[in-house]
């Protein structure tokens, strides 16, 4: 029996991805066939717009996402600019060559190869001369509007993490590298880790927010500031990050943050005891509210 496929890039792997996983995975389950999330290596506007692109997820973390859905595969094809700028019809014999599968999900806004000229009445057409069922689902909406990776990071931009975190059914991180900051933070009485990420991850307005770290396999309560300290002239990182209650070396090494709830914009401060003062209170407020 064919596999039942649910096709996309998947960023996220939010609610309305889950649906379209879930929906391959019930007709698998009534057919007796293998149920397959089929998806690329990589984003494909990282090959066609590399410079504007943000990404809920690396493309390791989306693919391990992937894994844990219901899915019994995660099929993952190699994205490159020739596979991509195939006519529709080329594109899909080259998606699935010889292998007739028993259905394809999409959402109804699903687009493909060339210029993204394919598009859902392409699929049926294929479909239809293969014997496969297209089953194009209207997209899952909540809150008036449907769930879209850009709709979540449109979200995030803005600091609400509380409604991206309902859209994606499931907490929003990112993972990143502790760099060795300007040793300020230490002798005003917050110690923080420097993050680096890459441009293409800092997804997550500028702002101070209250979050939770994981260091070690450990969860910590984190005070943590996002976008370069606009206070001082030579600041550089572009997220630091204050670790409740935790004392050690970890320059090199990677943390795991997920912000939980927006405080307040960055401030250019008069003082350095007037900085020093509001990022206790928002030490404080973490401390009692997570
Ligand atoms: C919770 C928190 C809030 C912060 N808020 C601000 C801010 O509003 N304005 C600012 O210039 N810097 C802010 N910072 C950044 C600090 O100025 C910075 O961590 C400090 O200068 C130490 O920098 P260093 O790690 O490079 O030594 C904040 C840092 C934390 C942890
Ligand atoms: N809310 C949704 N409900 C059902 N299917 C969806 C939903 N959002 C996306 N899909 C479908 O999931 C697959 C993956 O889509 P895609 O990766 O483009 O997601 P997206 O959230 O729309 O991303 P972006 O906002 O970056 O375009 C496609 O078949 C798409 O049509």
């Amino acid at each position: 029996m064919g596999a039942s496929c649910a096709f996309g890039v998947f960023d996220g792997v939010h609610k309305g991805h889950q649906f379209l996983i879930d929906s391959a995975c019930e007709m698998a389950r009534e057919n007796g066939g293998a149920s397959v999330a089929l998806t690329f290596d990589i984003d494909p506007d990282e090959v066609f717009r590399p410079d504007k692109l943000k990404k809920l997820m690396t493309n390791e973390e989306r693919i391990q996402a992937l894994s844990r859905t219901c899915a019994d595969y995660v099929v993952v094809l190699p994205f490159t600019r020739e596979f991509a700028s195939q006519l529709p019809m080329d594109f899909l014999a080259t998606t699935f060559g010889e292998e007739i599968i028993y259905s394809l999900h999409v959402g109804n806004d699903f687009r493909f190869g060339c210029k993204a000229q394919g598009t859902v009445a392409d699929l049926k057409a294929w479909g239809d001369g293969l014997g496969v069922r297209i089953c194009d689902h209207d997209l899952k909406s909540k809150y008036g509007s449907p769930i879209t990776a850009t709709r979540i990071r449109g979200l995030l931009s803005c600091g609400d993490c509380e409604v991206a975190t309902k859209l994606l059914g499931h907490p929003y991180t990112f993972t990143g590298k502790v760099l060795e900051g300007r040793h300020e933070g230490a002798d005003m009485g917050f110690a923080t880790a420097n993050l680096e990420l890459p441009a293409m991850r800092q997804v997550l307005g500028e702002g101070v927010y209250a979050a939770y770290g994981y260091v070690d396999g450990r969860k910590y309560k984190v005070a943590m500031s996002v976008g370069v300290a606009p206070t001082f002239e030579d600041a550089t990182a572009t997220c630091e990050a204050h670790i409740l209650d935790f004392e050690g070396d970890i320059y090199g090494d990677t943390i795991t943050i997920e912000p939980v709830h927006y405080l307040r914009p960055m401030i250019k401060f008069e003082s350095t005891d007037e900085l020093i003062a509001t990022v206790m209170d928002n030490i404080a407020w973490t401390r009692e509210n997570l």
